[in-house]
Formats: C-alpha cells, sequence, structure tokens
C-alpha cells in the first residue's frame, strides 16, 4: 500500500536516494524492490543522464542475428527484445534469402517533415499563396538554426502548405522538410519550427500553436526486397500458402494488425538495439499501414515466373546515428559498432531488412506447420523457468515439454514434479 506519491523534489534526489525514498514509500521491503535498483554505479549515472527520476534499468535480452546480406555486404544485427523466437526467425528467412542474393534496399534523402500549425487565418487561400511566395526567406531562416547540419550537408529543403478541415475550424499548416543526414531529427526540425514560426503566423496573417515534427515521416522512406527460393522455402504449396496469407492481411485489418506487428517485431528490436526512438517507428509505421482511409499490410509477397517468392517492403524509418541515446548509451554504441554501418540511411536499409525477414519467417511457419511448434518450443524455456524450474532444471523440463507438445504452466508443472519424484 503506497502511504502517498507526492514526493516533492523527487527528481533532485540521487538515483540511490530515490530508491531508498520509493521503498518507504511503498510499504514494501528493500529486498522486494532490489531488481528494481541499478547496481552499477556507472550505468546508474548514464541512466540517471537519460532520463527523469531514475532509478535503474532493464536489462532487455540483446541477441545478434546471423545470415544477413543487404545490398552486398554482410552484417551481424543486434536486436534487443524480450521476445523468443524472434532472433532465430530473422536469421532462419535471412538464410534463406542468401541463396538468391540477400536484401536488395534502397531509400530517399532522409528528410523529416516539421508542422506549423496557424490558427485564425481570415484568408487561408491568400496566406497559403503568400507563405509559397516567402519560401527561400523561411528556408535561409530555418538554415540558420543549424548551421553544422547545413555544414554536413543538410538543411531545410522544402515547404509546403495544406488547409487542414477540423470540424469548424480550417487551419493553415505549413510542413517544413529538412534532410537531418544522420540524425533521427526531432529536435534539429522542431527547433527549426519554433524559430519560423513567428514570421509564419506574420505572413499568414493568423497566430501559431504547435511546432513540432511529423511522425509520419514519407519523405523518408525505404524499400527493401527479396526473393525467397521456392525449393529452400519448402515447395510452391509453401509459396502459395505464404501469398494466401500476405492476401489475408492485405485484405482485412485484423489480420494486417497481426502481419505488421510480426514485421515490427524485427525492427523495433534493431530500433531498440541502436538507441533511436521505438515509439517515433512504430508510429511512422502504422500510420504507412493506412493507405486511403484503409489500414493494410506493409509488406507484399508474390511469386515470380520462376515460381520463387518475392518479398517487398516500404515503410519510414527515421533512424539516427547521432542523438538520442543514440550517442549515450554506451550498448547502443557497441551495438552500431558491430553493425558498421556509415550512415542513418544504410542503418534504416539494414533494420528494413530484418522487418521483412521476421515477416518471411513467421508467414512461413504460419502457412506450414503452424507458429507454435518453433515458437513454443523457444518459448518453452521461459514456461519452465515461470512453472518453478531451478537452473539445473530447466533443460530437462524443456526437452520433455516440446516432446510433450503442450508448452503450457500447469503441463510444465506436473513434469516438473514427475522429474523430482526421479520420473
Ligand atoms: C523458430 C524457427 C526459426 C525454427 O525453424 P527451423 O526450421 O526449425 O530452423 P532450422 O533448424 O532449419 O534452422 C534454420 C536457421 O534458422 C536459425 N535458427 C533456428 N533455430 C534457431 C535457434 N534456436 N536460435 C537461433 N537461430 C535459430 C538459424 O540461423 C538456422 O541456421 P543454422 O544456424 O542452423 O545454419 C522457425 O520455426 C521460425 O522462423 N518460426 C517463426 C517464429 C516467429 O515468427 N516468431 C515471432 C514470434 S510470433 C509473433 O509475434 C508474430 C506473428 C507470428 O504473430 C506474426 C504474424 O502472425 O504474422
Ligand atoms: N515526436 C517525436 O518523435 C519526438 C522525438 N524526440 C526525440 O528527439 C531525439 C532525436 O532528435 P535529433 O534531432 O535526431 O537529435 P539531436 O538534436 O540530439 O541531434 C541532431 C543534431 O546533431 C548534430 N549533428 C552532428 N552530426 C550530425 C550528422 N552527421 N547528421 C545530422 N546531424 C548531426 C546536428 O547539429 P547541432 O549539433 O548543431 O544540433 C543536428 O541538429 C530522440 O531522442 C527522440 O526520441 C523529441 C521530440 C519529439
Amino acid at each position: 500500500m503506497h502511504t502517498t506519491s507526492r514526493i516533492p523534489g523527487f527528481y533532485k534526489l540521487a538515483p540511490d536516494q530515490r530508491f531508498q525514498t520509493i521503498v518507504k514509500a511503498s510499504g514494501l521491503q528493500a529486498e522486494q524492490l532490489d531488481a528494481l535498483r541499478e547496481p552499477d554505479p556507472d550505468m546508474a549515472a548514464i541512466a540517471d543522464r537519460m532520463i527523469e527520476n531514475a532509478v535503474g534499468t532493464i536489462a532487455i535480452p540483446l541477441g545478434i542475428a546471423a545470415n544477413f546480406l543487404v545490398n552486398g555486404v554482410d552484417y551481424l544485427v543486434p536486436m534487443a527484445t524480450e521476445e523468443p523466437s524472434v532472433i532465430a526467425a530473422a536469421s532462419n528467412a535471412a538464410l534463406i534469402a542468401r541463396e538468391l542474393g540477400g536484401f536488395h534496399a534502397s531509400s530517399m534523402a532522409p528528410v523529416m517533415i516539421a508542422q506549423v500549425q496557424i490558427l485564425d487565418v481570415a484568408d487561408p487561400q491568400g496566406a497559403r499563396l503568400r507563405l509559397l511566395e516567402a519560401r527561400e526567406e523561411l528556408l535561409a531562416l530555418a538554415n540558420a538554426q543549424d548551421p553544422l547540419l547545413v555544414r554536413l550537408g543538410g538543411g531545410a529543403r522544402d515547404i509546403q502548405v495544406r488547409l487542414v478541415d477540423a470540424g469548424p475550424a480550417q487551419y493553415v499548416v505549413l510542413h517544413l522538410q529538412v534532410d537531418v543526414r544522420d540524425a533521427m531529427g526531432a529536435n534539429a526540425v522542431n527547433t527549426m519550427a519554433e524559430a519560423l514560426a513567428p514570421r509564419i503566423a506574420e505572413i499568414a496573417r493568423g497566430r501559431s500553436l504547435l511546432r513540432i515534427l511529423s511522425n509520419k515521416a514519407d519523405l523518408r522512406l525505404v524499400r527493401v526486397r527479396a526473393v525467397y527460393d521456392a525449393g529452400k522455402l519448402g515447395g510452391a504449396d509453401v509459396v502459395d500458402g505464404i501469398v494466401d496469407a500476405y492476401r489475408f492481411a492485405a485484405a482485412d485489418s485484423y489480420r494486417a494488425a497481426t502481419h505488421n506487428k510480426g514485421i515490427m517485431n524485427g525492427i523495433s528490436a534493431v530500433v531498440l538495439a541502436t538507441g533511436n526512438d521505438t515509439r517515433a517507428i512504430e508510429a511512422g509505421a502504422h500510420c504507412h499501414a493506412c493507405q486511403n482511409g484503409r489500414y493494410t499490410s506493409l509488406s507484399h509477397f508474390e511469386k515470380d515466373a520462376d515460381g520463387n517468392l518475392v518479398a517487398t517492403l516500404e515503410l519510414p524509418l527515421a533512424l539516427g546515428l547521432v542523438g538520442g541515446a543514440t550517442k549515450t548509451h554506451p550498448t547502443a554504441q557497441a551495438a552500431v559498432k558491430l553493425l558498421g554501418v556509415q550512415s542513418a540511411v544504410q542503418l534504416a536499409e539494414v533494420t528494413a531488412a530484418v522487418g521483412l525477414a521476421q515477416n518471411t519467417a513467421a508467414l512461413r511457419a504460419l502457412a506450414t506447420e503452424g507458429i507454435q511448434r518453433g515458437h513454443m518450443s523457444l518459448h518453452a524455456r521461459n514456461v519452465a523457468v515461470a512453472a518453478g524450474a531451478q537452473v539445473h532444471e530447466i533443460a530437462p523440463l524443456v526437452e520433455r515439454l516440446v516432446a510433450d507438445g503442450h508448452v503450457r504452466q500447469d503441463r510444465a508443472q506436473e513434469i516438473l514434479a514427475a522429474l523430482r519424484r526421479g520420473e
């Protein structure tokens, strides 16, 4: 029972002091909460610099996907995920894709959009044209905010003006398009948008309200394709099954949500491992999955003239190599080093390949034996631990659980009891 959650100045305490404070406030014993505390003082200090009110860290497993060949280059891909079978699945499909050349990826320039919302404009059509006439002035003002970005070859590239009908109101919305080079770009474009807003409001003869990037990063699309050999996939029936699985997702939003979750299993894991913003990527991806007002599959599967499976994926990936946690988290830095990517665009292309591989492996399992054999046999280790197995009991219990075919906690407890009886 918490006595109170009102703790003035909680944020001013050191992580360990915060931990002692919440132990007292929660009425629990310190040992019960000990896992919240970060034992390594250096890591506690990093966490304290990264977020507010830090007490500790949560360790999500980080694994390395094998077999990835993207644009002719081999990559060992770091993936951070709590879900079993994700890394196995990605490696599995990447292995099959290698047979016919691996993944081929291409991208648009890393252009992000910042929106400036203008209210109370008497003549929205006139304002739109006045703003477009001021394009050069606005771009120069934006670029003056980030000379380093401009020196690196990036900077504000263009403007667009939209009139957004919102019930009783109509807003004039200026989109500032900025090439953010190797940054995710949120801070960079937000700074520009805030600097520009007063002048935009003046030109439009209205008042500005929101000045923030859009996570619908549709000027920053990444495209990836792979051809999977029909024989290596398991034959023509498997190819047909995967195509039918895809068509289901393309036609039905209930299925598309799960299909796209499979893609994001791979993408979010690379995003997290490299210290990037998982929410920004998820928001952009699911928004892109809405085409003509309908939520659909992000990927496409078809059969080529030779009967092989052609898999393609297109989505926005606003990933950075500078800024955010990418430069402050030591694990993220090591992950980027292992990947060996030289630019944010290259990181996005490898990440998209992992999403496509993940998706293909899941569809192949779903269209053949079902997801449970591969997934549940790997998940069995979690089930064994949850059933109370000690370290030395996990391997024999997992073996019997998988052989039994019912990877459930009640069954695990029965088998564990039998093992302990020496049966
Ligand atoms: C699990 C596998 C890979 C087994 O697949 P398998 O056919 O038994 O694998 P294999 O023994 O033939 O091995 C082939 C390769 O897969 C990799 N591999 C194979 N096993 C491992 C392992 N233990 N650990 C690491 N890597 C592994 C490894 O690269 C290996 O090559 P090798 O190294 O032997 O030369 C397969 O059944 C599979 O791909 N299943 C799909 C699993 C999946 O998608 N999991 C995600 C969670 S489910 C979900 O959230 C999404 C979903 C499914 O709902 C999405 C949707 O509905 O669309
Ligand atoms: N809606 C959203 O998604 C939002 C996300 N965020 C957060 O914003 C953060 C990302 O913002 P971001 O702008 O990427 O981060 P930063 O502002 O930290 O980094 C970008 C800056 O780094 C400098 N820089 C140095 N080298 C390069 C290079 N090679 N390419 C590009 N820029 C370079 C640039 O200039 P200079 O040094 O002069 O700045 C640039 O402006 C994330 O933490 C994200 O979570 C924040 C708000 C909203």
